[in-house]
């Protein structure tokens, strides 16, 4: 099981190929997983929003756990199992298959779209924290509609099963803040504030870019955590370009397009409503593959 000792570092939250009829690819994803493993990352998270959750059934998410397991087994990587919903009761029924599944821990997003109060989400983690599966927060106000407040963010790190938080608040300001008052890690969920989030205090990111140039993401925090600032400054700056043009469009469609390309995954295929890139950003993308 995962603990607070080790969420640290770069965690890759893993697309799932799709074949083009839109069944799952446990081939190109048991390769990519391998892959990614060799790169020296510290996690990885199966059916996250990368992974495209919204569309994954409960019997096909036990099969992902299954086969990242397998693949990331050999060098003992962590496997982090996506559990969110908006019904508690449901949150709690996934974090309990992903228990058995043999997930290392969960990440277990605020609930979206019914726009809870506050005490309504610290109750919501409260029960998930139970299970006795490490549980990772995942704040993103942008997605869910409603986010934590310092306030209960601190209230839901006290609690005994949870382990630390993703923060995609869009800001630097939470990480800055819980990193100082709170012994648990943050973890950076804003792809594009990596290197300014390590700078305030977060340990480490869980980051849908790092998919690809994997081995360079690994480098900027390993640089970081080395005191080499400048270093993962620059190394960091040279991903930039590439990780603006990942976000141009939904998420993960510019990401299965270029493993697409470069032939780690068989197609590009996304279950609807996520739908491929446009021609002009392909043409943006093409020179990274
Ligand atoms: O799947 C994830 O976990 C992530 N999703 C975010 C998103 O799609 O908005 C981005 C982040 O890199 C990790």
């Amino acid at each position: 099981m995962l603990t607070t000792e080790r969420l640290h570092g770069l965690f890759v939250p893993v697309i799932t190929p799709f074949f083009s009829d839109g069944g799952i690819d446990l081939e190109s994803f048991h390769g990519h997983i391998a892959h990614l493993s060799a790169c020296g990352i510290n996690g990885i998270v199966v059916n996250g929003t990368t992974g495209e959750c919204p569309t994954i059934h409960n019997e096909e998410a036990g099969a992902l756990l299954h086969a990242a397991k397998l693949a990331a087994a050999p060098r003992g990587i962590p496997i982090i199992a996506g559990t969110g919903s908006n019904d508690t009761a449901e949150a709690v029924k996934k974090t309990e298959q992903a228990a058995k599944q043999g997930a290392d821990a969960a990440l277990s997003v605020v609930p979206y779209y019914n726009r809870p109060s506050q005490e309504g989400i610290i109750e919501h983690f409260r029960q998930i924290s139970k299970v006795g599966l490490p549980v990772i927060v995942y704040d993103i106000p942008y997605r869910t509609g409603v986010g934590l407040t310092l306030r209960s963010a601190q209230t839901i790190l006290d609690m005994e099963g949870v382990i630390g938080l993703k923060d995609s608040s869009g800001g630097l300001q939470m990480t800055s803040e819980l990193s100082h008052v709170c012994p648990k890690p943050i973890l950076c969920g804003d792809d594009a504030n990596f290197f300014a989030s390590l700078c305030n205090g977060a340990q480490g990111g869980i980051l849908a870019s790092a998919n690809v140039r994997t081995a360079q993401f690994v480098r900027v925090f390993e640089l970081f955590n080395e005191g080499r600032i400048q270093e993962a400054k620059q190394e960091f700056n040279s991903l930039l370009p590439l990780i603006r043009l990942l976000f141009q469009e939904p998420n993960p469609a510019p990401l299965k397009w270029l493993l697409a390309g470069q032939g780690s995954i068989v197609s590009d295929t996304l279950r609807l409503p996520m739908t491929p890139i446009s021609g002009r950003l392909a043409e943006e993308l093409r020179p990274f593959l």
